[in-house]
C-alpha cells in the first residue's frame, strides 16, 4: 500500500543501565495524506516516542519507516534534518515563542534563518485563518495562552509542512481556548491539507479527529476510524471563527 507515512514493526527501546523500557513494541500502521489522527493512551504509554519517530527526532531500535515513500532509516542526519525541515511542523504543549519577536516575526522565523523571502500571501491566509492577522505585530506576551498556541500552529505551517505533529498542544490551556486550538487545527486540514498526528488526552475533541488510535503499552490497542468527523464550522460560508 502506498501510504503517506508508513511504520513497519517498529520497536523502541531506551536502555537505562541494566534496565530497559520498551516504549514501542512492534508496531505497524499507515496513515493515508490529509487525515487527521489523534493518539490517545494513558501517560508513559508510548505516544511522544511514536511522535518522535515518525518526527525523525529519533530513531527506531527495529523496524522502517517510510515517508512518503522513503525509507528514512537509511537517510543520513543531514537529509534527515532537510526531511525535517521542509516537511515536517512540530507544536508541543510548551508555546517556544521567541518573546522579543511579534507574532509576524515568530512566525517567519524559518524563512529569516534560511535568508529566504517569507511567502507573504500565503502566511497573510494562515494568520488570518487562525485569526491572528490583526495581532500580527503584537508580541507573545501581549497574547492569550490560546493566541501563543495558535502562532505557534502558524510557525509550525509557515513552510507549507506535509506532516504536522502536534504533542499535547491543549495540554498548557484552559477550556475555550483549547477547544479553539484543536478546532482550528481541524480547519487548517481542511484549507491546507497536512496530515495531522495529534497527542491528547482530551478525548472530548475526538470528532474533529478521521481516525484515533489508542496505544497501550508500546502497542496499538485500538485504531478506529470517525466517518462522521466533521468541523463545528460551516467552511464554505468561509467563515472565520478565529478572528477577534
Ligand atoms: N529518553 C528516554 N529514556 C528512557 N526512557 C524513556 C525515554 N523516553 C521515554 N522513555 C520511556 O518510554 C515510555 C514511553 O514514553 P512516552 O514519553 O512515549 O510516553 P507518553 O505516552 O508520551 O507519556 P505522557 O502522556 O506522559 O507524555 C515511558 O515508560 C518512558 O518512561
Amino acid at each position: 500500500m502506498n501510504s503517506f507515512i508508513r511504520l513497519e514493526h517498529i520497536s523502541k527501546t531506551y536502555k537505562l543501565g541494566e534496565t530497559a523500557f520498551h516504549a514501542l513494541r512492534n508496531i505497524s500502521v499507515s496513515f493515508e495524506s490529509g487525515t487527521f489522527c489523534f493518539v490517545t493512551g494513558r501517560s508513559g504509554s508510548g505516544k511522544t516516542t511514536l511522535l518522535n519517530l515518525i518526527g525523525t527526532l529519533d530513531k527506531p531500535t527495529k523496524g522502517k519507516i517510510f515517508l512518503e515513500g522513503k525509507d528514512i532509516s537509511i537517510l543520513p542526519d543531514k537529509s534527515l534534518s532537510e526531511l525535517r525541515r521542509r516537511r515536517i511542523g512540530f507544536v508541543f504543549q510548551a508555546f517556544n515563542l521567541l518573546n522579543e519577536y511579534s507574532v509576524w516575526d515568530n512566525v517567519c522565523l524559518s524563512f529569516y534563518l534560511d535568508g529566504a523571502k517569507p511567502d507573504r500571501t500565503y502566511l497573510e491566509e494562515l494568520l488570518n485563518t487562525f485569526g491572528l492577522w490583526e495581532r500580527r505585530d503584537s508580541y507573545p506576551a501581549q497574547l492569550s495562552g490560546g493566541q501563543q498556541q495558535r502562532v505557534a500552529i502558524a510557525r509550525a505551517m509557515a513552510n507549507h509542512p506535509a506532516i504536522l505533529l502536534a504533542d499535547e498542544p491543549t495540554g498548557n490551556l484552559d477550556h475555550r481556548s483549547g477547544s479553539e486550538v484543536m478546532q482550528m487545527l481541524r480547519l487548517s486540514r481542511e484549507r491546507f491539507q497536512q496530515t495531522i498526528l495529534l497527542v491528547t488526552h482530551d478525548v472530548e475533541y475526538i470528532g474533529l479527529a478521521d481516525r484515533r488510535i489508542h496505544i497501550e503499552d508500546g502497542r496499538i490497542v485500538d485504531d478506529t476510524q470517525n466517518a462522521e468527523s466533521a468541523s463545528h464550522f460551516d467552511f464554505d460560508s468561509g467563515a472565520m471563527p478565529y478572528k477577534e
